[in-house]
C-alpha cells in the first residue's frame, strides 16, 4: 500500500478528542471520566492511548519506555513513537472515526512535538515530517492540554511509584515540554482547551464536558453503541428511549 503523507483526511463521521500534557497531569483520569460521561448518554466511545492501542504499538511502548534502553538516540526515539502512531492511526483511529465513534486518545502527535521536538531538541519540523506518513492527515477535533508546574506533577507521580525512561528525565526537560504544549495550543485556540491541572478532578471534568458538548452534536445517531440501544435506562431524560438527542450531553451532565 502506498501512503500519501500529503493527503488530508476529514474525520468523517466521528469525533477525535485528544488529551495532552506532561506526565502525571491527570490525562488518564479525565479521559476515563469523559468516556463514562459520553457512554452514559449513549455515544459510541473508543478510548485509547499513545504510545499504544494496537499489539505492535504496545510492544513498541514497552521498548521506548524501558529504562534499560537509556540513553536512547533522540531520532531513534522519535521514530519509535512515530512507528507506534502509524499502526494506531491505520488500524484503530481511522476505522473508529469512519464508524462514527467518539475517539478519545491519551496523547497523540503533539506529545512527539513537545517531547522529541522541544524536549529532545530535534525541532518541530523534523518531528512533524517524521510523523506525516503516520498521521495520514488526521488531526484532533479538540485537544485538551492539562498543564501544571513540574513540581506539582512530580508530587502526583510520586504516589504512583516507579518511573519509566521518559519520566526519569530531569525537571528541566519536563518544564520545556510543558511550555511547548502551551505554545502549540496558543497557535490554534479554536481547537485547543488549556486547563490548569491543579483544579479539582470534578472542576476539570466540567470544563471538558462543556467544551465537548457542541462538538459531538454532529455524531450520527446510527453510531450509538448496541449496548446503549439495549439499555434505555442509562440514557439521559432529554431524548426519547429509542432515539436520544445528541445534544442531551451538556456541561451540566458531569460524570465526575
Ligand atoms: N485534578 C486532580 N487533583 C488531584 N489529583 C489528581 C487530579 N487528577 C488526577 N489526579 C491523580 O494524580 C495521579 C496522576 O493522574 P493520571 O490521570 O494518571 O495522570 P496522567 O495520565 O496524566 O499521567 C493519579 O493518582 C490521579 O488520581
Ligand atoms: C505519545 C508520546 C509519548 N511520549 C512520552 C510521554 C510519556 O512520558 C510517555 C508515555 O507514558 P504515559 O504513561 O502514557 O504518560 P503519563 O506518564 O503522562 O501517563 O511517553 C513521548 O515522548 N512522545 C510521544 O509521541
Amino acid at each position: 500500500m502506498q501512503v500519501d503523507a500529503t493527503q488530508q483526511h476529514r474525520n468523517t463521521a466521528g469525533v477525535f478528542i485528544v488529551f495532552e500534557g506532561g506526565d502525571g497531569t491527570g490525562k488518564s483520569t479525565q479521559s476515563r471520566l469523559l468516556a463514562e460521561h459520553l457512554r452514559s448518554a449513549g455515544y459510541r466511545v473508543e478510548t485509547t492511548r499513545e504510545p499504544g492501542g494496537t499489539a505492535v504499538s504496545e510492544a513498541l511502548r514497552g521498548i521506548v519506555l524501558d529504562p534499560a534502553f537509556a540513553p536512547m538516540d533522540p531520532v531513534t526515539e522519535a521514530l519509535i513513537y512515530a512507528a507506534a502512531r502509524s499502526a494506531h492511526v491505520n488500524d484503530r483511529i481511522i476505522p473508529w472515526l469512519e464508524a462514527g465513534a467518539v475517539v478519545i486518545s491519551d496523547r497523540f502527535l503533539d506529545s512527539s512535538l513537545a517531547y522529541q521536538g522541544a524536549g529532545r531538541g530535534l525541532g518541530l519540523e523534523t518531528v512533524a515530517s517524521i510523523n506525516a506518513p503516520a498521521v495520514r492527515g488526521h488531526e484532533p477535533d479538540l485537544t485538551i492540554v492539562l498543564t501544571m508546574p513540574v513540581a506539582d506533577s512530580r508530587a502526583r507521580q510520586g504516589q504512583r511509584g516507579t518511573s519509566d525512561r521518559i519520566e526519569a528525565e530531569p525537571d528541566e526537560f519536563h518544564g520545556t515540554l510543558m511550555e511547548e504544549f502551551e505554545r502549540i495550543a496558543a497557535l490554534d485556540p479554536q481547537r485547543y482547551l488549556v486547563i490548569d491541572a491543579r483544579a479539582s478532578i470534578e472542576d476539570i471534568a466540567q470544563q471538558i464536558n462543556a467544551a465537548v458538548a457542541p462538538l459531538i452534536k454532529r455524531v450520527p445517531l446510527t453510531a450509538r453503541t448496541e449496548q446503549a440501544e439495549q439499555a434505555p435506562a442509562a440514557r439521559p431524560a432529554a431524548g426519547s428511549a429509542s432515539n436520544p438527542a445528541p445534544d442531551a450531553v451538556t456541561d451540566a451532565g458531569g460524570s465526575a
